[in-house]
């Protein structure tokens, strides 16, 4: 019987399972969106029982409704949306409160207090992490400050913290398994990226009980197997890996130096940098790209709030466009932005910045105008915010970065990976697998059980669909905007914060 891998791709706006045969090819795909909770501006939740509810039902979807024989699943790898914070009670699986997801700003003035107190050096030292209300830290403290009973509840045993990876397991597994792997706790701002544990001076002093925390594991080992009350069988769980670095694996950045950039909801560019953790001295994150066996491998991150979800907003709110394809056909009428700029800093910036109040601005508007700029310039803000990372990568690294392997939504716009070719001077690369985050986890669950021998009989797999080459237009003068934009954006951001 020809067997598969199961990958559980548990994202920020929707779950998806999707069965991977030997080759790497997509056998069967399911996918369910869910509902996106903002109670007040700048706070963005997601139900914990919905998130497993979609799960659960995009697994039945692919496997069982398709017609795919149960016995013929080698494994079950999961990648998942990171930083997201679920607390639960043990006893009885339930949520305490919603998950607070890594988009959600409410701990932005407990990280401002962290930083007024100097805490910035020791957390970047053990967390590799620069203190922001993104990681799952601050939200975990926040949910033990504000939901009755919580805290004394936490330090009795009785609560269980997880990302979504460790949430997902508890239920796979009927409540068997508390566990994470690395690359999640990398994303927490309370484990020790050189000793490899939770670090109990951060636990102090954010006043979070150890025995809320989950047991960490590598990325690729089997962990225990699922309950079997969801496919009437028992499948080894296998792999584990944020999203992200599922991606950097799935595009087999396996060497120091690779680099991929992954254009969703945001964009995250990660580069693996080999098996020492090297702290950024412009403001990238250092973070875990997967363990296996006993072998860690780390990788810079710089983290992009928003990218695609631009191009929501055009289509939602300003309702601009009906699908998010038709920017592309919007954008492609004009030359150019017509020198429209904007900065969709809708949660503040991101890597290199860092500006969790900065806002989204646009600049640059006359009365010459049109939709088709302002589709264009939004494309242009997602390639500019990648410039921006890639440069302080490059810093850091000490070296010129020329090929950039990209995946994502977004990335079926060709006229976006033009322009990001030609304002980087750099190759992009676009693979012929599309579900580069899913693949990754499947590779890491399949490694694990013996479904590919090692990382060689997979690396191939990974071929280019199309390459954009730089056109060698001089981007000067587009750079030197963009650049001016977003010091505005800071400025009108400082001008608010004197002004209190
Ligand atoms: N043709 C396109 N051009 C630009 N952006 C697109 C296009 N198609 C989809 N997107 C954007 O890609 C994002 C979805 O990509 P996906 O990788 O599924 O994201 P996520 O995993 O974050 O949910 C959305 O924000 C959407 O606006
Ligand atoms: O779910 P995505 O693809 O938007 O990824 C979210 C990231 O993991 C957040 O750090």
């Amino acid at each position: 019987m020809e067997k598969y891998i199961l990958t559980l791709d548990q994202g920020t706006t929707s779950s998806r399972a999707i069965l991977f045969n030997h080759q790497g090819e997509i056998v069967s795909l399911a996918q369910k969106e869910f509902t996106q909770i903002y109670p007040e501006p700048g706070w963005v939740e997601h139900d914990p029982m919905e998130i497993w509810s979609t799960q659960a039902s995009v697994i039945t979807e692919a496997v069982l409704q398709k017609g795919i024989d149960r016995q013929a699943l080698a494994a079950i790898g999961i990648t998942n949306q990171r930083e997201t914070t679920v607390i639960w009670d043990r006893n009885t699986g339930q949520p305490i409160y919603n998950a607070i997801v890594w988009q959600d700003r409410r701990t932005s003035a407990i990280c401002d207090q962290l930083k007024k107190e100097g805490k910035a050096a020791v957390i970047q030292e053990k967390t590799g992490l620069i203190i922001d209300a993104y990681f799952s830290g601050t939200k975990i403290q926040w949910i033990l400050d504000h939901v009755a009973g919580a805290r004394q509840r936490a330090e009795n045993g009785e609560l269980a913290f997880g990302t979504v990876d460790s949430w997902l397991i508890w239920n796979l597994t009927s409540g068997q398994l508390h566990i994470t792997d690395v690359t999640n706790a990398s994303r927490t701002m309370l484990y020790n990226i050189h000793t490899l544990n939770w670090d109990e001076e951060l636990l102090e002093l954010l006043q979070i009980p150890a025995a809320l925390l989950p047991e960490v594991r590598s990325s690729s080992e089997v962990y225990g197997r699922t309950s079997g009350n969801l496919l009437g069988t028992q499948v080894p769980i296998a792999g584990i890996a944020g999203d992200q670095q599922s991606a950097l694996f799935g595009h087999m950045c396996n060497q120091p130096g690779m680099v991929k950039n992954t254009y969703g909801t945001g964009c995250f560019m990660l580069m693996n940098i080999g098996n020492k953790p090297r702290i950024s001295k412009n403001n990238l994150i250092t973070t875990i790209a997967w363990k296996i066996g006993d072998q860690v491998q780390y990788a810079l991150e710089g983290s992009i709030f928003i990218a695609g979800a631009v191009v929501q907003w055009l289509r939602d709110e300003l309702k601009m466009i009906d699908t998010a394809s038709e920017i592309e056909t919007l954008a492609t009428t004009v030359a150019d932005s017509g020198g429209v700029y904007m900065v969709p800093a809708f949660a503040g910036l991101g890597a290199p910045h860092w500006n969790q109040d900065a806002r989204g601005s646009i600049f640059g508007i006359t009365r010459g105008t049109s939709k088709n700029h302002f589709c264009r310039a939004a494309l242009e803000s997602i390639a500019y915010q990648t410039m921006d990372v890639l440069t302080a990568m490059q810093n850091d690294a000490g070296l010129t970065i020329n090929q950039l392997r990209v995946d994502g939504g977004a990335t079926a716009n060709n006229l976006l990976l033009q322009f990001q070719a030609d304002i980087l001077n750099t190759e992009v690369l676009r693979p012929h697998i599309t579900e580069i985050t899913a693949i990754g986890a499947a590779y890491l669950a399949g490694l694990a059980v013996g479904f590919w021998e090692n990382i060689q009989a997979i690396e191939k797999q990974w071929q280019v669909n199309r390459n954009f080459t730089p056109t060698g237009n001089d981007m000067t003068q587009k750079i030197k905007g963009w650049q001016r934009a977003v010091k505005a954006v800071e400025a009108w951001t400082n001008l608010d914060q004197a002004s209190n």
